[in-house]
């Protein structure tokens, strides 16, 4: 986790595209190249428009390190990273925290910038992606799993593509949705039904998945990717310019009704 002076917390997806867009002052980078940036499907999408201004090839990946993995021994990966804060690069084929850090300290000392400042320049340049998470855990599955069933009825209906969803003055207009599918490009395996996807026009999202490593019962995680590139409202309070978003998820979902939980039980 990058925190800087007074707190100044950065998503992991910021993060990892504020690595992308500095790579050229690491020296491993410098000899070795940039091959390619991935990012799990839920992690919000800053680094997918790092990838596009620089040209380097974009992979969204299922949640698991693996899927990183099968790319990096293909030689297509230097960059990865995940919401839930894991970070890496091809020297080694798992997370690498004190990697990440190190990577910062250096783009830091290269660019003569505090952590704040990079990430307020990133914002001005690419927009920015403010982003939470809802988790709740322990739910009975059956009710997840009909949850599950119905929003992907809901939302993989064609008359869907289209649909404003509004919360008081915030609307949003559905660009695509479905149940991520993944095919690796390296050995072709699927990954079906990865979680389901609803992609805004404005490039904001909302993800909805049942984790794979829950102990009990199954955990609802509810992602949201909120992205603004108005100027005036770059540097606003995230739970603020979160809340609309939030409210379409909560109602989409109907996880209130469906779970019987007023609350998650964490938000990160
Ligand atoms: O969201 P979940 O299915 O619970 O997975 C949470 C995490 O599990 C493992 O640690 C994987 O390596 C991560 O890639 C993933 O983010």
């Amino acid at each position: 986790m990058i925190l800087g002076k007074n707190a100044f917390f950065v998503t992991p997806s910021d993060s990892l595209a504020v690595l992308g867009s500095h790579l050229r002052h690491i020296p491993y980078f410098r000899i070795e190249g940039v091959k390619g940036f991935a990012r799990s499907m839920p992690t919000a999408g800053a680094i997918d428009r790092v990838a596009n201004a620089v040209g380097v090839d974009f992979y969204e990946v299922p949640t698991g390190w693996k899927y990183f993995g099968s790319l990096m021994d293909a030689s297509r990966l230097s960059l990865c990273g995940e919401e839930s804060f894991g970070t890496g690069s091809d020297h080694i084929r798992e997370k690498d925290g004190i990697w990440a850090a190190l990577a910062w300290l250096q783009i830091i000392a290269c660019e003569k910038k505090s952590v704040e400042e990079l990430l307020i320049s990133h914002w001005k340049r690419f927009g920015r992606n403010f982003f939470t998470r809802y988790d709740y855990e322990n739910c009975n599955a059956d009710d997840c799993a009909r949850m599950m069933h119905k929003l992907e009825q809901t939302v993989t209906s064609p008359a869907y593509v289209g649909t404003q969803l509004s919360h008081k003055n915030k609307s949003y207009v559905v660009k695509l949705a479905d149940n991520f599918h993944y095919e690796d490009p390296v050995d072709g395996s699927i990954a079906a039904r990865q979680g389901i996807r609803l992609l805004f026009e404005d490039g904001s999202r909302i993800i909805v998945r049942l984790s794979g490593t829950g102990s009990s019962g199954a955990t609802v995680r509810i992602y949201i990717d909120s992205y603004e590139k108005d100027e005036n409202l770059l540097l606003g309070d995230a739970q603020v310019v979160l809340s609309p978003l939030i409210n379409i998820a909560l109602d989409v979902t109907e996880i209130k009704i469906h779970t019987g939980r007023e609350a998650p039980t964490v938000i990160t």
